[in-house]
C-alpha cells in the first residue's frame, strides 16, 4: 500500500455511505473508470476522466499520451501508461490531487446533467471508492469488519468537494468554465491545456430539451445591472434540477414577461401575446432572449 503520511486516513461506514467499486453499480458513474462521461480538451475527444488523468502524468511524452487516449477502456488507458511510469512528471505527487480535482471539474462541466444528477443522488452522504488495495484514492475494507472502509479516500473526498461546489454554484459561470491549472507543463500533445468553456454547449443542450431552437442566445458581456432584470422561471423543463433555472424567453413563456419598453408598439403587442406557441413566434424581431453567465454569480437571465 502507498504510504499516506501526508494525508489522513479515515474510517467509513459502508452501510451509511455512497460506495462505488464497479462502474455498473448505482454510484459507479462516480468512478473515473466509468464510460459514458466523455470529455474534450483542446478539442481532442477523451473517453474518460481516467484517461485524462493518466495522460496528465506524461506532459513531455505526447506519444504516451496518445497511447493512453486511444484506448477504448478507461482501465486499459491506465494500464498502457504503466510501463512509462518512471517518466511520470517529477512533481506528480505534489500535483496529482490538483489534477484529479481539475479532471472532475471538467467531467462535471462537460457532463452537467448526468454527472450532476449522480452527485445529487448521493445527498450529503459520504462518498467512498471501495478499493481492494488502493487506500489513497479509495478506502479498503477492514479485514475484521467488512462494513468498515479505511483509507484516505482522496477520490471520494474530491467528489464530495465537487458535490458541494455543484450545490453552491449550480448554473453559474464557474460551473461551466474550468480554467487550466497553473502548474508548469500542463500540456496535451505539446500544447498548453486551454480553458474549458461549456457555456455554448450548455445553452445548445437547453435549446434541444426545451424544443425552442434559437430561443436562447448567449451573451458574454458581464453587466451587474442585469441583477435587477425581470426574470421568468420556466418550470416545465423536463429535468427537475432545471426548475430553479431562470430564463427570460419572451416567446416560449408566460404572463410575467414584460414587453421591452424601448421597442415599437407592434413588437410590444407581440411580446404580450401570452402563451403564444414558440413556433408561431419564430423569426419575429421580438424573439430575442439570452442567458448570461456571471462570474461567481448564478446564471442570470436577461433580454
Ligand atoms: N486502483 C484502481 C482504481 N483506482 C483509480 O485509479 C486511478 C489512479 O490510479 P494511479 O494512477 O495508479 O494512482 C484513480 O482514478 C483511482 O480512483 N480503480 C479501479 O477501478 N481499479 C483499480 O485497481
Amino acid at each position: 500500500m502507498e504510504p499516506n503520511r501526508k494525508y489522513d486516513s479515515k474510517v467509513y461506514d459502508a452501510e451509511q455511505s455512497c460506495v462505488f467499486r464497479k462502474t455498473k453499480e448505482q454510484f459507479g458513474g462516480l468512478s473515473n473508470m466509468a464510460s459514458g462521461f466523455p470529455l474534450r480538451i483542446n478539442n481532442i475527444p477523451i473517453l474518460s476522466s481516467e484517461a485524462l488523468y493518466q495522460a496528465c502524468r506524461f506532459p513531455s511524452l505526447p506519444d504516451v499520451q496518445s497511447k493512453i487516449l486511444n484506448q477504448r477502456s478507461p482501465m486499459t488507458a491506465k494500464m498502457v501508461g504503466k510501463p512509462f511510469r518512471e517518466d511520470t512528471r517529477a512533481d506528480w505527487e505534489d500535483v496529482r490531487i490538483k489534477i484529479m480535482r481539475w479532471c472532475l471539474k471538467v467531467k462535471l462541466a462537460q457532463n452537467y446533467f448526468e454527472f450532476g444528477k449522480l452527485l445529487e443522488s448521493t445527498f450529503d452522504k459520504q462518498i467512498v471508492e471501495d478499493s481492494s488495495k488502493d487506500d489513497f484514492w479509495g478506502a479498503v475494507r477492514d479485514k475484521s469488519d467488512n462494513d468498515k472502509l479505511i483509507g484516505v479516500n482522496a477520490l471520494g473526498r474530491l467528489l464530495m468537494e465537487i458535490r458541494h461546489f455543484y450545490n453552491e454554484h449550480r448554473f453559474s459561470y464557474n460551473m461551466f468554465v474550468v480554467e487550466p491549472l497553473s502548474i508548469p507543463d500542463f500540456l496535451l500533445f505539446g500544447h498548453p491545456i486551454q480553458v474549458v468553456d461549456e457555456r455554448i454547449n450548455f445553452i445548445s443542450h437547453l435549446e434541444r430539451i426545451m424544443h425552442c431552437k434559437e430561443a436562447i442566445k448567449i451573451n458574454y458581456t458581464v453587466k451587474p445591472s442585469i441583477l435587477s432584470e425581470e426574470v421568468v422561471i420556466i418550470s416545465d423543463i423536463p429535468t427537475s434540477s432545471l426548475n430553479t433555472l431562470f430564463i427570460k424567453d419572451k416567446t416560449a413563456s408566460t404572463k410575467k414577461v414584460a414587453a421591452p419598453k424601448d421597442k415599437p408598439a407592434k413588437r410590444k403587442r407581440e411580446a404580450k401575446k401570452v402563451g403564444e406557441p414558440a413556433e408561431k413566434a419564430k423569426g419575429k424581431a421580438t424573439r430575442k432572449s439570452s442567458v448570461r453567465f456571471l462570474k461567481d454569480q448564478p446564471m442570470l437571465p436577461l433580454s
